[in-house]
Formats: C-alpha cells, sequence, structure tokens
C-alpha cells in the first residue's frame, strides 16, 4: 500500500475502491494518511505511542488501488456511568483524502463500523470527539459531555474565606512518580465521573508524551501531587508553563491539564498551589467540567472567565446493554421509543425498569410513554442534558404526560459528565 497517490494513479472519479482491513505491514502507511487528514505529519515517537494504543484489527477504511483514501478505527475502551462503567468503542482517526470528499465514504465507513460493534456485542456503546459538531448527529451520535474553557488572572481569584484545604499540602515530582502515584489513585476514582475513559498504561503513556511541536510555544509538562495529612497522595495535576507577554507583561501562565483529587479538600489546595505560583499572573484549563468546583471556591468569581464546548460524542449500539450498564437516580418504569434512522435494528420499543440498583431493560411491544431519536438517547444517557432540555426545545414526543420529568430525574447523574481524554 502507498499512502499517496502515484503518477500513474486512477484518478478519484475512476477509483474502485474497497473497504479493507488493516495489515500489521501497513501500519506506517495507514498513520501517515491519517496525519495528512488532519494537515500534520506523522512522527516516529508518535508512531510509536499510537503502536502501542492500536489493535490493527479494529482498523479500516477504502483503498484504491493500493492506496488509502480513508481511514477510521477505535481503541476497545470502559466509560464511566452513573454506578459503573460500559465497554466503549473510542472512534477516532476519521479521515477521507481530499480528492474522495462528499462521496459518502464517511457514512459507509460509519455503517460498517456501528454494524461490526453490533455483531461482535462487546460494546454498547461508540464515542468520538467531533472535528466539527454538525457532522456526527446524522449517525446517530450525540454530545454527551461538554466542557469548560476557564482562564483568568490568578492574583485576583482570592478563596472564600470558609474554603478548607485540609492538612496535607502539594509538592511538584518528576514525572515517573506522578505516574506512579497518579494512576492508582485515578483508577479508585474513574468512576465517580461519568464520561472518564480508563487509562490503560498505553494511554497514560500517551497523557504524559510531550514533544516540544504539541507545546505552542509553553514549557514542558511538570506535575504536582497533593499528598494527606498521612502522607498519602490523594491528588495530581499537571501543567506548563507559558511565558507570553502578550498575556500579560507581569508573568507569565499557568495551563492545566489533568486535575483531580480523592476528596474535595486536596482538590481546592491544587488549584491553590496552582494560583499561589510565583511569578504567574495568568491561569487557563482548556478542558475543565462544567461543575468545575473552582467556581464555588472563588470569592470573586466573575474574575474566571468560562466558555463553553462541546466534548465527547455518544452513540448507543445496542440499547439494552447500555441502558443496563447504569443506575438510575430514581425508580423509573416506562417504554421509551428509539427511532434510529441511520442504524434501523438498533431502534425500536424498549421497557426500561430501573433505580439506584440496576435496571432491566427489553424490547417490548407496548405504547410508548416518550419517543426520542438515537442522538436524543446518546443526548441524556450519561445526564449531561436532562430529556427535558429536549422538550423545553420541542425536540421529544411524550405520549403519557409526566414521562419526561420522570425520565430527565431516572437519568440524572451524580456530577456532570466530563471527559479530560482526548482521543
Ligand atoms: C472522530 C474523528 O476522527 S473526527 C475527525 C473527522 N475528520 C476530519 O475532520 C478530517 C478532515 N475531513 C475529512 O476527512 C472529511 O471531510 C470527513 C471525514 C469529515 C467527511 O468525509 P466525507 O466522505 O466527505 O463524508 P460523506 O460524503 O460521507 O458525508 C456525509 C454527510 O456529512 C456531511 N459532512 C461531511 N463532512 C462535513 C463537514 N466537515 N462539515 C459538515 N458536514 C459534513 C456531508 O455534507 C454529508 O451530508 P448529507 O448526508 O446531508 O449529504
Amino acid at each position: 500500500m502507498t499512502d499517496v497517490a502515484s503518477p500513474t494513479h486512477t484518478p478519484p472519479h475512476r477509483s474502485e475502491l474497497t473497504l479493507s482491513p488493516l495489515t500489521e505491514q501497513d501500519f506506517e502507511n495507514y498513520f501517515t494518511v491519517v496525519a495528512r487528514g488532519f494537515h500534520s505529519e506523522l512522527h516516529a515517537d508518535d508512531l510509536e505511542i499510537q503502536r502501542a494504543m492500536t489493535d490493527v484489527d479494529r482498523c479500516f477504511g477504502f483503498c484504491s488501488g493500493d492506496r488509502w483514501v480513508s481511514t477510521t478505527l477505535s481503541f476497545a475502551q470502559r466509560m464511566a456511568v452513573p454506578g459503573g462503567s460500559v465497554p466503549t468503542a473510542a472512534v477516532t482517526d476519521v479521515t477521507v483524502t481530499p480528492g474522495h470528499r462528499r462521496r459518502g465514504l464517511l457514512t459507509q465507513m460509519m455503517r460498517h463500523q456501528l454494524t461490526g460493534l453490533r455483531e461482535r456485542g462487546e460494546e454498547p456503546v461508540a464515542l468520538l470527539w467531533a472535528s466539527e459538531s454538525s457532522i456526527y448527529g446524522r449517525f446517530g451520535y450525540g454530545q454527551v459531555t461538554r466542557r469548560f474553557n476557564l482562564s483568568g488572572q490568578t492574583r485576583e481569584l482570592g478563596f472564600l474565606r470558609e474554603v478548607d484545604l485540609g492538612d496535607g499540602s502539594a509538592d511538584e515530582v518528576t514525572a515517573d512518580a506522578y505516574l506512579a502515584a497518579a494512576a492508582p489513585l485515578r483508577e479508585t476514582i474513574f468512576t465517580d465521573r461519568p464520561g472518564h475513559l480508563h487509562r490503560s498504561d498505553a494511554w497514560w503513556r500517551r497523557n504524559q508524551h510531550d514533544p516540544e511541536r504539541n507545546r505552542h510555544g509553553a514549557g514542558p509538562l511538570r506535575f504536582v501531587l497533593h499528598f494527606a495529612a498521612d502522607g498519602t497522595p490523594d491528588g495530581f495535576a499537571n501543567f506548563r508553563i507559558k511565558e507570553d507577554s502578550s498575556i500579560t507583561d507581569l508573568g507569565g501562565e499557568v495551563i492545566i491539564g489533568d486535575l483531580d483529587a480523592a476528596d474535595p479538600q486536596a482538590y481546592a489546595a491544587l488549584w491553590r498551589w496552582l494560583l499561589d505560583l510565583d511569578l504567574i499572573r495568568a491561569f487557563r484549563r482548556h478542558v475543565a467540567p462544567t461543575d468545575e468546583p473552582l467556581l464555588q471556591l472563588a470569592a470573586n468569581p466573575r474574575m474566571i472567565k468560562t466558555e463553553l464546548g462541546d466534548a465527547t460524542y455518544a452513540r448507543i449500539v445496542d440499547v439494552p446493554t447500555a441502558l443496563q450498564a447504569r443506575t438510575y437516580a430514581q425508580e423509573v418504569d416506562l417504554v421509551l421509543e428509539i427511532e434510529d434512522s441511520f442504524l434501523p435494528e438498533a431502534g425500536g420499543r424498549f421497557r426500561l425498569a430501573g433505580g439506584p440498583d440496576g435496571a432491566d431493560v427489553s424490547r417490548t411491544d407496548h405504547t410508548p410513554d416518550l419517543s426520542l431519536t438515537a442522538r436524543q438517547l446518546a443526548m441524556i444517557y450519561l445526564g449531561g442534558t436532562p430529556v427535558r432540555d429536549l422538550a423545553v426545545a420541542g425536540q421529544v414526543v411524550e405520549h403519557t404526560a409526566g414521562a419526561v420529568q420522570r425520565v430527565s430525574a431516572a437519568f440524572a447523574g451524580p456530577r456532570a459528565p466530563f471527559c479530560r481524554d482526548f482521543f
């Protein structure tokens, strides 16, 4: 296989395209095409990271002769849901070469991928970050997590007097010390936050990978742990510093990536440590949860600028298995009608009988209480968008009075869903 057209290649309008699986021998070519699809280049270190994360059997694309003209793959992942986690196909690296765009290749790849997931029956949910928010709704993907891009001036950001920072302390550590403490800690708090993705060793390696070309003028990644009163690590954050006179002529900016803790005091203490760095005047956290506690800690929250953005999009491939994977905030027993125009076999009527201990979900012929599309089901799945919001916008059909309220209350999650891992 090659990654670009040869001088004697067949032009797009005369190409015969075949949907092909990736083979081990073609790995580098394939990821060269992926990189070019995002107007980037493939670097040897990225390829190594990719190899550690990628199952070749989950990669495919269209070929014209011996050339890849489209790509996509998925990782076998687990996503936290209220009350547990669900096996999830993390879909990424979707590209179609410019000469072949708008001829339906993405549509065919999506159908092939989703149908394959249904047939394999291992992952009832697919998940992706969309390059453009208008693309994936037509395939039944709905926005399932959102994010805040937070920024502000550090000196002006005092905490409320009553904020308790606990009896521990935070300190900068090496990358290795960070990994050794943060990886097991994150594992214990992984399911606290719906939307979180599990981090295997390969995903941690990717998280720590920090080539200069990806720093955009900022310094290297640095690491901080918070230690509880007894010395046990109970929180972690990573950050980098950007010296930029256009941001502030008085000092640099701290750009925060990971930030998580086992308890609220440790979380607040980590923020305080980051905001109190000497010679730093500004802070930014590009991917923060929409219920970011900083907003509750600040004495003057108006000083925090928040920009709301979309984050992950989910696609429910197997309704009963996906809905049974989570618990429900309140007892609920009703029939949902899911209209799935892209994958009709996945839609239909389902009785959901559930509560805080789990749920039974099965196909039924009974009259529905509420009708919604596959995209809307994905949107409400983790509780980030109450179905009430869709009803207010005239987007769902309530057949039984009160069904919207009951579903909104039952699907509510323990915290705002959030995904920090871009893939
Ligand atoms: C999960 C991820 O990896 S996200 C990354 C997606 N990839 C990129 O952004 C890389 C650059 N872009 C591309 O490679 C391609 O343009 C793709 C993959 C986005 C689209 O591939 P195509 O083969 O052109 O899509 P296809 O022809 O199947 O289009 C399907 C529909 O989506 C629409 N569509 C496709 N791309 C876009 C877009 N960028 N913005 C809005 N609508 C789009 C088409 O108009 C079409 O609409 P229709 O069903 O109403 O006719």
